[in-house]
Formats: structure tokens, sequence, C-alpha cells
């Protein structure tokens, strides 16, 4: 919604035809984006055709699993356009982020990454935001921070999406590890441990896969980390406080957390990363283990340093 916030034109594909309807007479997204005024300038359609058009920035806001199906099956259409993932996670199959994927099945599009601290409630209200825009070429990375920042939403820009795909990915991992935490009923002082030990394993991933160190503390890394571990806004964070209390979650929110820390710790067994919340993570989504199980776990390893 703030995309469109300055007049710029945004066609919004929108597979049930009703629901376009109602965005473009209502201008308000009823089923996911309840009482927020979209702007004007935002107009959905059921035709993907007609919501490419000659667009040449495709932002693509589906799921983390849905993306690889997705851009398989449209990579004609999206050939050539300049293709911006807004997904935070890994591909549960092949172990690629978001960028990864665009790569392989849109080899001739321009690639980046939008992401970062960024509820969609409080972007679709002007509230003000500030995310990372990663593009592996700096004048694409510069051209897509001036198109998409407005008066309220401010990018940053930088080439290293490798390191911008894995801060948004691996926060949601440790904000479901926090919402089991407070759930539970371990407190604020055991989340601000989990925190800071599941951002540890966020830099030794990242150091592992070559991503740079300052992306992991900026806004796409730290940042998201500190929003999505401390608020009910999020889902993942529902997710785990209800693994936490035990009590049923809707199964129809998305969660990108579970998938990707399903194949992180995968993978990290197989780099041999040390990953324990990454794992317990895993292990507590799948009934493997309960919350409390898992957490005296996580404190009875070995004692180390720093
Ligand atoms: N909601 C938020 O506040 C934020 C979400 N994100 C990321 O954006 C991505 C999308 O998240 P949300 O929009 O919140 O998810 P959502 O589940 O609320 O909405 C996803 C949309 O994609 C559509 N969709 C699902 N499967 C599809 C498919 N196979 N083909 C085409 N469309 C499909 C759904 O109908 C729905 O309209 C995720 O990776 C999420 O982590 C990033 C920042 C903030
Ligand atoms: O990515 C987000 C905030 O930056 C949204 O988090 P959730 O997917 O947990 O709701």
């Amino acid at each position: 919604a703030a995309i469109g916030a300055d007049g710029t034109p945004v066609s919004l594909w929108c597979r049930d035809p009703e629901l376009a309807r109602d965005i473009n007479t209502d201008h308000e997204n009823r089923r996911r984006l309840p009482d927020r005024i979209l702007p004007e300038s935002v107009v959905a359609t059921p035709d993907i055709d007609d919501a490419l058009g000659d667009a040449e920035i495709v932002l693509l806001a589906v799921p983390m699993q849905t993306l690889r199906p997705f851009v398989q099956s449209h990579c004609e259409r999206l050939s050539h356009r300049t293709l911006v993932t807004c997904c935070k996670g890994i591909d549960f199959e092949t172990e690629e982020g978001p960028v990864e994927i665009l790569a392989s099945f849109v080899p001739d599009a321009k690639r980046a990454i939008l992401s970062g601290p960024s509820f969609a409630a409080d972007i679709a209200l002007g509230l003000p935001t500030a995310l990372t825009i990663a593009a592996a070429d700096d004048d694409l990375a510069a051209h897509l921070q001036s198109a998409l920042s407005t008066r309220s939403l401010r990018l940053y820009r930088t080439t290293d999406t490798m390191g911008v795909e894995l801060g948004g990915a691996l926060k949601n991992v440790i904000a479901i590890a926090c919402g089991a935490c407070i759930g539970e009923g371990f407190g604020d002082s055991a989340r601000a441990a989990l925190m800071t030990r599941g951002f540890a394993e966020m830099q030794r991933l990242a150091a592992h896969r070559g991503a740079r160190p300052e992306t992991l503390t900026g806004l796409s890394g730290l940042g998201d980390l500190a929003l999505t571990c401390g608020s009910e806004q999020s889902r993942n964070y529902r997710f785990g406080l209800a693994l936490g209390r035990q009590e049923p979650f809707d199964a129809s929110v998305t969660v990108e957390g579970v998938a990707t820390a399903k194949a992180v710790a995968r993978y990290a067994a197989h780099e041999a990363l040390e990953m324990p919340i990454t794992r317990a993570v895993a292990e507590v989504s799948d009934g493997g283990t309960s919350v409390a199980e898992a957490l005296r776990a996580l404190l009875s390893r070995p004692l180390k340093k720093e």
C-alpha cells in the first residue's frame, strides 16, 4: 500500500475476482488487511496479464513456500522485468532463498529483494517504516531505492542479497522460539537470551554463506528480529506463543518460520554448523519435543565462551 501512496499507479494481481472487485470499489482488502484504506492508485485485477501489463517493476509477495512453483509457472511472463521479492524464508525442498529462486527460473530478469521490519497493517496506515532493498547491481538497487521510497517508507540499499535473504528468513525462526518461551512462562529475561543467541546463529549461518556482517546488524537482520520477537502483531511470534501455551493455532495463517527452521536445521546439520535454537524450533514445530523440554535441553548444553 505504501508503494502506491504517492499516486504511482500500482496493479495488484488478485486471484479471486470478487475480492478484486471489492478492492476496486471500497479500496479495502477485508480478507487480508481489514480497516486499512488503500490508495486509489492501487487497482486490483484477477487477470495476471492485465496486472503485469508493461510493468517494469514487479513485486512478488506470495508466501515463501509458494514462490518457487509460482515463478516456475509464470517464468515467461516475468522474464526481462525487474523482479523484487518480498518473501522471508528458505525453500523447504531446495534450501534456496527467494533471490536464488528467481535466478534459477528467470535468469534474464533483474533481481532484487525488499525486506526489513514492517507489518503490512502499519505500512497501510502510512506509519513511518524503514526497509532494505538489495540487488547485486548497485545501480539497480539505487533505481529501486528511489522508485519505491515514499514519504513514509524510507529504503536503504545494499548489494548483499544473501545477507538480506538470510536475515528475513531466520528472524522468523527466532520469533517462534521467543513466542514459545513467553507462552511457556519462561519470562522476558529468557526471551532476551534467545534473541541474542538466536542472532549469533543468524550471524554464523550468514558468515558461512558469504554474507556481510553489517547486513545482519542492519534493518533486514537485527531490525526485523527486534520487531518480530517482541510483537504480537507477528504471526510467527503468535504461533510460538500458541506452542508454548499448548493452544491450537489457525492453520490458514501464514507462518513462514516453520518450513524455514526445518530447511535450515537440515542444512546446518549437513554443514556441521551449530544452530541449536533453529534445530529446537524445527523439532518443536513437528511435535517431536515439547517447548519445555527443548528449552531445558538448550540450557543444559556444555558451557562455552560467548
Ligand atoms: N504481512 C506482513 O506484515 C509481511 C509479510 N512479508 C512477507 O511477504 C510474504 C507474503 O506474506 P503475506 O502477504 O503476509 O502472506 P498472506 O498469506 O497474508 O498473503 C499471501 C497472498 O498470496 C496469495 N497466494 C498464496 N499462494 C499463492 C500462489 N500459489 N499463487 C499466487 N498467489 C498466492 C494469497 O492468496 C494471499 O493473497 C511472506 O514471505 C512474508 O514473510 C514481509 C513483510 C511484512
Ligand atoms: O515480516 C514481518 C515483519 O517484518 C511479518 O512477520 P510475521 O510474518 O511473523 O507476521
